[in-house]
């Protein structure tokens, strides 16, 4: 990797905002304002983003956005005026006051090896590190009481919007991950129902389906697996039947699916890739990713308009996601209009889906280089279920599984990083940060440091078991340790994981349907633990080959 590929976020004010505003204008009306644009770290830490700061002016006419563009000659000089900006920053000092750190622009330290060099530097400067990074001022915050502040913060002080680093995209829109103010209020308002308790037991049907597929028909006869690609699929399907019903229509169901892995794999790709380019640029893989996102609009689009029609004719309780959000009102009874339910679905499917599937591969390698650990779960496992099959029914009360994912969330949080952005001066920590500022709260370094736990660097899931024990389960202890600072695989604060609940439940059944047939351990052909590969998320490098043996 290298500096291009920071410079190639930056890019210019005011293009157009993709290809679909040239190929497709009528799939759906992509109307945005005029303005910069900029990146969020929410595409960092979990593969989305929105495309620019401004929130969508959903009510404007394409007409009046098309006249608000500036000539490509502007847009050129603007563009070259930012990166003289950035360019020049790393080479002056710090503004006043703010959080000491190496000098020089850090880009390429950090591309290199981005967790080693957040450890290094919060050992060299402190848990609050300043540094200028592709040109943009940013704290990287590995201090539990200043990540409280940030990331607890009701007054809009830190905000998601202007968060530096890494290129947006059309996937998501404008959906909650990305979302500020009024707009994130609203739709945060919106979504909760459909993940609250009684609506996480109706997904688990599926979970608990899904995982019963993987170990007697997937595993079945199987010595070794891809457990990473596996948990991906498995994540994926069980996401899609969430938000649209398992009575999707196959067809349909197959062509999501393929829209959203197109659109997956070009993340992965773009994510390994040196050089990022804007997807409104014609490239082969961008107009194949474009294709999959036009893909994706129709059959959202059309699921909406089906299932409004069905609510409407035959109304009755909602049986998924997404009929949750179209029934969903505010204080004053108005829905969601089409467009924002478009983009949670899309937010949802992307948050959701690799996310749980990096959690689950990450915790079953670290239980098969751990015998002892993973032996004594899954006799828990057996004597808990006597024989049945995991379910919403009798998950709860699995210790060892939910401290096992506790534990490897601990030592590999699928988000490492969660960013925001200062909107007006403040002071952090002691120091002075000027607005504009990207601040990055590391939960991997967090969650390693030496004075909070014992033994930081080892996989120990019986850590958690008294604490579970006394909050009754993962559920009772999650939102304690996110008020801390000091645990935050899910976040804290306001912008915490809307599917945390959604998440435990999926990744405990799946594991223990997992642990109660199979024992897992290092394959022959990959016998060393998998290395991390800190691109969007957490992600493991290379496959991640577990050898699946039936369990007695
Ligand atoms: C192990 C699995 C998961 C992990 C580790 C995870 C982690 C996170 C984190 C750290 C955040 C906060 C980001 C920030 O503060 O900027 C977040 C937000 C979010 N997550 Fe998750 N997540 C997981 C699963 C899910 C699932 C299953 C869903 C939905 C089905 C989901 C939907 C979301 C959404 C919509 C947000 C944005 C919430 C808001 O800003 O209001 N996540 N997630």
């Amino acid at each position: 990797m290298d500096l291009c590929r920071f410079f190639q976020t930056f890019t210019p004010a005011q293009q157009p905002t993709n290809l679909r505003e040239f190929v497709a204008p009528s799939v759906t009306p992509p109307v945005y304002s005029a303005g910069s644009r900029k990146h969020t770290i929410a595409d960092a830490v979990l593969g989305t983003g929105r495309y620019h700061t401004h929130q969508r002016q959903r009510v404007c006419s394409a007409k009046a956005t098309s006249t608000q563009r500036s000539s490509p000659f502007s847009t050129l000089l603007d563009w070259g005026q930012q990166g003289a900006t950035k360019l020049s920053r790393g080479l002056q000092p710090f503004p006043a006051g703010f959080p000491a750190g190496p000098s020089g622009d850090q880009a390429l330290q950090l591309l290199a090896d981005p967790l080693g060099y957040l450890d290094r530097i919060t050992q060299q400067y402190g848990p609050v590190v300043g540094l200028v990074l592709g040109g943009e001022y940013v704290v990287v915050v590995a201090d539990v009481a200043a990540a409280r502040t940030v990331l607890q913060d009701q007054t809009g002080l830190f905000v998601k919007e202007g968060t530096a680093f890494l290129p947006g995209s059309s996937l998501a829109g404008n959906g909650l991950l990305v979302s500020d103010g009024p707009v994130w209020r609203r739709q945060r308002q919106l979504s909760n129902p459909a993940f609250r308790t009684a609506a996480v037991q109706a997904y688990a049907k599926a979970m608990a389906a899904s995982a019963q597929r993987l170990v007697s028909e997937t595993w079945q006869g199987s010595r070794e697996r891809d457990v990473y690609a596996d948990f991906n699929a498995l994540s994926l399907q069980i996401t899609m039947e969430a938000l649209f019903g398992v009575d999707l229509p196959p067809r349909e169901g197959r062509q999501v699916t393929e829209a959203v892995k197109a659109a997956f794999d070009y993340f992965s790709q773009r994510g390994a890739s040196s050089m990022v380019v804007p997807e409104w640029v014609p490239t082969p893989v961008n107009v194949q990713f474009n294709a999959a996102i036009i893909t994706l609009n129709r059959l959202v689009y059309g699921m909406i308009s089906q299932r409004r029609m069905q609510l409407r004719q035959q109304p009755h309780p909602p049986v998924c996601l997404l009929e949750e959000l179209i029934t969903a009102t505010d204080e004053r009874g108005q829905g969601m209009e089409d467009e924002a339910l478009r983009d949670e679905l899309m937010t949802l499917l992307i948050a959701g889906q690799e996310t749980a599937a990096i959690a689950l591969t990450w915790t079953c390698a670290y239980l098969a280089h751990n015998p002892a650990a993973q032996d004594s779960i899954a006799a828990e496992v057996q004597q808990h279920l006597h024989g049945q099959p995991p379910s919403y029914s009798n998950i709860r009360g699995l210790v060892g599984v939910e401290s096992a994912l506790l534990e490897g969330m601990r030592l590999k949080p699928p988000a490492f990083i969660v960013g925001r952005c200062v909107s007006r001066p403040t002071e952090l920590a002691s120091c002075r940060l000027p607005a504009g500022t990207t601040i990055l709260v590391s939960p991997y370094i967090l969650h390693r440091l030496p004075g909070r736990w014992r033994d930081a660097a080892a996989f120990q899931p019986d850590r958690w078991h008294h604490q579970l024990q006394e909050s009754s389960g993962a559920m009772g202890l999650l939102p304690k340790l996110a008020a801390t600072g000091a645990y935050l695989p899910f976040g804290a604060g306001p912008r915490s994981c809307i599917g945390t609940g959604f998440a435990m439940m999926e990744a405990s059944i799946i594991l223990a349907a997992i642990l109660q047939r199979y024992q897992l351990k290092p394959s022959r052909v990959q016998p060393s633990f998998p290395t991390a590969d800190p691109q969007i998320t957490l992600r493991p490098q290379e496959i991640v080959t577990l050898s699946v043996e039936s369990r007695p």
